[in-house]
């Protein structure tokens, strides 16, 4: 069973905005109300993929209970921890006439030290069942910086694999716990070199130096541009075509959840990265954020060109 990890869950809102334009008034169509924050994305996603992840996360207030009732209407299952203060809301803007994405959102809220406790003891419960653990997105406020990097060496100690998708300083003590997989973009790779990356060569000898840090692989996602698998012993490049983007809001989650379902059912690594792309792809030529269909990625994964570098 895959176990999922959404400490700072939101309730997603994405609104279609041609030409947005600051201090200025906009008319739009309803919002798309999505349950989301990263690790409640990949869940949707890999339900999709025919998987049934179990959820778990801090969820309060009526916008908790409203995230907990979708995810029962999804059909998915999920054991979460009970917080005082209200669960955030993020909103999306999306201007498909000059190609912009426009994200507010919300700080995360505070979490007691006794909901602290009663989380990382659910967590510990999920040992017992767990062949895989993705913990994804930023932490709520008076958790500790390495609180990912706790829950990856307990997963490790179990010698369950445990991959993270955050960005920061949570990123950079987490990958002081060895994770089995690290997901960054361009830009969360580049603040955790803390130099300008120009060239794919810069990239790579800064996930080469991940990855001798005691990190198994890192999966560099490159929106258009495919995303780059490096390992100690190897590197692939995936080379993709040009897709119509309709909204790429959660794309590195489908991402995620297409190499979790991918390392689940064994498949070789290059077919791990191919899947990967395409989980990515087809939920950028969706509407909903973290949702996408099958037959689109029957199609992309013909199209995806895995390439190995030396
Ligand atoms: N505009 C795009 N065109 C083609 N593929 C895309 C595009 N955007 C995303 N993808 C696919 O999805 C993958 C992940 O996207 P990206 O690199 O943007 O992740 P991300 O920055 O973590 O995204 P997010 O934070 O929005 O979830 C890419 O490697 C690619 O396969
Ligand atoms: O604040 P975080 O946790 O880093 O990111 C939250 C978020 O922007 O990421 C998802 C898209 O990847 C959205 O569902 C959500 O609103």
């Amino acid at each position: 069973m895959i176990v999922t990890v959404t400490l700072n869950p939101a309730i997603d809102i994405s609104y279609r905005v041609n030409n947005f334009k600051i201090n200025k008034g906009h008319r739009v169509e309803n919002g798309n109300k999505t349950a989301g924050g990263k690790g409640l994305n990949v869940s949707r996603v890999l339900k999709q993929l025919g998987e049934h992840p179990h959820c778990l996360g801090f969820l309060g207030g009526s916008n908790g209970k409203w995230i907990k009732r979708q995810l029962e209407i999804e059909g998915l299952e999920g054991s979460f921890t009970q917080i005082k203060e209200e669960t955030r809301t993020c909103l999306a803007f999306i201007d498909e006439e000059n190609s912009t994405q426009t994200e507010l959102m919300e700080k995360c809220p505070t979490v007691s030290e006794e909901e602290k406790e009663e989380f990382l003891e659910t967590y510990q419960q999920q040992f017992k069942k767990a062949t895989l653990i993705i913990a994804s997105g930023s932490l709520p406020s008076w958790l500790d910086s390495s609180f990912y990097k706790d829950m990856s060496k307990l997963a490790k100690e179990q010698n369950i694999p445990f991959i993270l998708d955050t960005s920061g300083e949570p990123l950079k003590l987490g990958i002081e716990g060895n994770p089995f997989l690290i997901k960054p973009n361009q830009e969360e790779l580049t603040q955790f070199a803390g130099k300008e990356l120009k060239t794919m060569e810069d990239m790579v000898e800064v996930a080469i130096r991940i990855c001798n840090q005691g990190v198994q692989n890192v999966l560099l996602s490159l929106g258009e541009g495919g995303a780059i698998l490096v390992r100690k012993d190897v590197i692939l490049k995936a080379n993709i075509p040009s897709i119509p983007v309709v909204n790429p809001v959660g794309s590195g989650d489908s991402m995620i959840a297409g190499m979790a379902y991918s390392i689940n059912n064994n498949l070789v690594l290059e077919e791990c990265l191919r899947m990967a792309c395409a989980c990515g792809m087809a939920n950028a030529m969706e509407e909903k954020t973290g949702f996408v269909q099958s037959q689109m990625i029957k199609q992309l994964l013909k199209e995806i060109n895995i390439t190995s570098i030396d």
